[in-house]
């Protein structure tokens, strides 16, 4: 017998074939996981996966050798599991290995835990059938003695490391029990960091000569408001004080929280019926369900239309008719009420995953998954790997968001991940959104997914009135808050209404801003913002490279205030209090949501009218339900549409649409005030509209004319060394490689352009984009070439990374 699997340390991950010992075919399985002896080196015991066994001669064999296998065999991976593997694999152009690891818990995939204990049994039976070697008698008596061994202490004591197999016989005999042990006392409390408010100017030549640390800070970029933990960074925490150190982050002590549970919680709702359109909805969706048939859905529905009733009546039906789900969501810590609501109607049957879960809970989470004592798996994007089977739906909600792309290694997108595990599954996969991204509103319009529409609120609620207030003209009633948002804040809250208002932090160091006239130079061959390089004293495009003197002037209005700088939620409040000084105002950003179930306490306090104001980042747009909120303003509107990336208005689209949804979701109609600079942008015109359709339509026009997605499909490749111009040549160079194996009517090369953040002391990056109009790219090719490509740069210390659809340009 023969397997085919992916090792670690071997192949650089690509599928081997090595033959499988006799004594272990009977137990082998596809999906196993073996320990490998790799050649010369029998001391180290790499880990492995199979992905397919087959029967054959295996002939003499001195390479290395499958040694050991865990679980006793019991397969770590499910068939479907294995297939979208090797699917990402392929498409995202990444290693076998790297796929197949993303689809497991560490705990599950880490030896380091494991613990053979003795069970109680009378030593006499020690003498059956089982224990008939040497080996299985110096385990059972060092087990006796001391009743219970790491892994690690057997293996040092008996001298071999190959020990599952046997200790898998004596754990089947009865004798004893193979755990993980994860360390019970676990930290309360675990640090973590963010970007400070308003961190230091010029990154790349304050951090110059620390690259990890400017890493780390581009990592930190990402994040925007929230904050992340060390590990889920990947960097240390010594680097990341450094940061803090430089004023460039600051720590926040989080306290973790074992099991979900809401600080915000709401009493249960009276059950809801339907809606006719809900109803429509559902009876398309459970057709699709019972024909047990692939097929993609988008529901469209504005917001505050009642999707979630409908993944929750759907989810009813699959489970009715014997079958489990997945139930993507963003991020579940900004979403409590959308948890909260599954939680109310599923109890035990759902798992929620989430990022503050311990080892011991997630391996437990990941079992219940496993052997179907719980039915649905809700969580964030790694939540696709569930190992449940029989899966019926698969839901994305709010498929548009950019959480779902994963920005390391493999690079994959959830939602797109998702399509092609329901497909491997013969299940329906259904996306919501009220803002759909452009490549699934494309997709939902040629036909390869179905569209439902839900263009209606419920109960006749209508859509908010969207008003645009002129900044530059505007009287103002404070630096950041115009006389006329103040006016119609006072009149909401003389009506004991609420108001949500929204300071959207996100922009991008460099990005020019005209104060007076709102202008953002952009390149002319890409239309995209410039990015200003202060060292040179000019403006750069990220894609394609052009550059262009920088004046220090507006090239519209001649103004020389040109530099916005955000100013920070906290000063709004400070402004808030001296215009409404005896109301309370409730303040949602990453300061004031670090803290133990801070977010939900928020929420609370909102919900039971404690505050009429809330405001805060990004935060106060996701998913909120209040009936008494029929006011949002959002302060400064513009910040984000001059950032470097071809979705910005996209996003800003989807970004106010979602706020806005925010306001007269119930009975009292709701208003959104928007306070911008520059009136004529495309967005805004849009939100007046009122119509996403519209606005797609017009958007793509430009996205056709230059072959941005979903017009094209789209590939970064970043070029990195100690030395630049290796770093920009050897994009260069790869640039023409591709260039005379691919004919220019199906793929078009951008650049190579400095990538994101540029002066680095001993890392440069240059990036490539590729369109791709026609076709894919296949592994080989690309492996071809690159490895060429890294051997004739050997001595440059070249690495590379290939980001297939990216969401992040910078
Ligand atoms: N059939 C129904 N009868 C009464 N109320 C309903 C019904 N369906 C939904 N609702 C209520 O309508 C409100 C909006 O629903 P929901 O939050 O699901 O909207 P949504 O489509 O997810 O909106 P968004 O995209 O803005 O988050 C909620 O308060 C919900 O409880
Ligand atoms: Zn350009």
């Amino acid at each position: 017998m023969q397997a085919r699997l992916v090792v670690d340390r071997l192949f650089r991950g690509d599928p081997a074939t090595l033959p499988v010992p006799e004594s272990l075919e009977k137990e082998i399985q596809a999906g196993s996981m073996v320990l490998v002896a790799l050649q010369n080196r029998t001391e180290t015991l790499c880990p492995g996966f199979v992905l397919e066994l087959f029967p054959d001669k295996s002939d003499d064999h001195s390479g290395p050798v499958i040694a050991d296998l865990l679980y006793g065999g019991v397969p770590v991976l499910r068939q479907s599991l294995i297939r979208l593997a090797l699917w990402m694999a392929d498409y995202y152009l990444t290693s076998p290995l790297d796929t197949i690891i993303a689809c497991l818990p560490a705990a599950v995939r880490t030896t380091v835990n494991d613990v053979a204990e003795l069970n109680s049994f009378e030593l006499k039976s020690a003498e059956g059938k089982t224990v008939n070697t040497p080996l299985r008698r110096s385990i059972l008596q060092m087990l006796v003695n001391e009743k219970k061994l790491t892994l690690r202490q057997l293996q040092k004591r008996l001298g071999k490391k190959q020990l599952y197999r046997t200790l898998s016989e004596l754990e089947k005999g009865g004798y004893i029990s193979l755990q993980k042990k994860f360390a019970t006392t676990r930290p309360k409390q675990k640090t973590a960091y963010s970007l400070t408010a308003a961190p230091p100017e010029n990154p790349e030549i304050l951090l110059g000569n620390a690259p990890r640390q400017l890493e780390a800070y581009k990592a930190l970029l990402t994040l925007g408001d929230s904050s992340g933990f060390a590990e889920a960074l990947g960097f240390s925490s010594a680097l990341l004080n450094e940061l803090v150190k430089k004023g460039f982050a600051e720590k926040t002590t989080v306290d973790i929280r074992s099991n979900f549970r809401n600080t915000y919680s709401e009493s249960p709702k009276n059950p809801e019926r339907p809606t006719a359109a809900q109803a429509d909805a559902l009876s398309t969706l459970g057709k699709a369900v019972e024909k047990q048939q692939f097929n993609t859905f988008l529901l469209h529905g504005v917001t505050g239309s009642g999707k979630t009733l409908i993944y929750i009546e759907l989810l009813k039906k699959v489970i009715a008719a014997g079958k489990n789900a997945i139930v993507l969501v963003p991020e579940i810590s900004l979403t409590p009420q959308t948890a909260g609501r599954f939680r109310q109607h599923f109890h035990d049957d759902i798992t929620i995953l989430h990022s503050a879960m311990s080892d011991q809970e997630k391996y437990d989470a990941w079992h219940s998954l496993r052997n179907g004592r719980t039915k649905i798996a809700l969580g964030a994007r790694s939540t696709i790997f569930a190992p449940l089977e029989n899966i019926g739906v698969i839901i994305v909600d709010e498929e548009h968001d950019g959480a779902y792309k994963q920005d390391r290694n493999p690079r994959y997108h959830a939602r797109d991940t998702a399509i092609m595990r329901a497909m491997f599954e013969n299940a329906i996969c259904v996306l919501g959104s009220a803002t759909p991204s452009f490549e699934s509103y494309q997709n939902a319009r040629n036909g390869k997914y179905q569209l439902i529409d839900l263009p209606e609120r419920i109960d006749g609620a209508t859509m908010p009135l969207i008003t645009l207030i002129a900044m530059r003209e505007a009287p103002k009633a404070t630096a950041s808050i115009s006389d006329r948002l103040y006016r119609e804040i006072r009149k909401r809250l003389e009506k004991n209404e609420q108001v949500i208002l929204l300071q959207n932090r996100r922009g991008f160091a460099g990005s020019v801003f005209c104060l007076e006239c709102g202008h953002t130079p952009v390149c002319k061959y890409c239309n995209i913002p410039l990015v200003y390089h202060a060292t040179e004293k000019q403006l750069r495009c990220h894609y394609c490279g052009h550059t262009q003197i920088f004046t220090e002037q507006c090239g519209k209005c001649n103004s020389t205030r040109l530099f916005y700088k955000s100013s920070g939620t906290e000063r709004i409040e400070e402004e808030l209090k001296t215009l409404f000084p005896e109301e309370t105002i409730l303040r949602m950003d990453i300061d004031t949501t670090s803290a133990k179930g801070s977010h939900g306490r928020i929420l609370k306090a909102f919900h039971e009218k404690k505050s009429r104001i809330l405001l805060g980042t990004q935060m106060v747009a996701k998913g909120l339900d209040f009936p008494d909120v029929t006011l949002v303003g959002v302060l400064m509107a513009d910040i984000g549409l001059n950032i470097p990336d071809f979705r910005a208005s996209e996003r800003m689209y989807s970004l106010l649409t979602q706020v806005s949804g925010r306001s007269g979701r119930a009975s009292i109609p709701g208003e959104v005030y928007l306070q911008v600079y520059n009136l004529d942008n495309e967005v805004y015109r849009a939100l007046l509209d009122g119509s996403y359709k519209k606005f797609f339509e017009r958007e793509m026009t430009l996205r056709k004319l230059l072959r941005y997605p979903p017009a094209s499909k789209l590939v970064k490749f970043e070029f990195s060394s100690t030395d630049e111009k290796k770093a920009e040549e050897a994009a260069l160079s790869f640039k023409e490689r591709l260039e005379t194996h691919l004919p220019a009517e199906k793929v078009m090369l951008l650049g190579p352009a400095p990538a994101g953040i540029t002066k680095l002391k001993n890392r440069y990056r240059y990036q490539l984009l590729l369109k791709i109009f026609t076709g894919k790219l296949s592994p080989a090719f690309i492996r071809h070439h690159l490895d060429a490509l890294l051997a004739s740069y050997r001595n440059a210390k070249l690495s590379v990374t290939i980001d297939v659809d990216p969401q992040n340009l910078m």
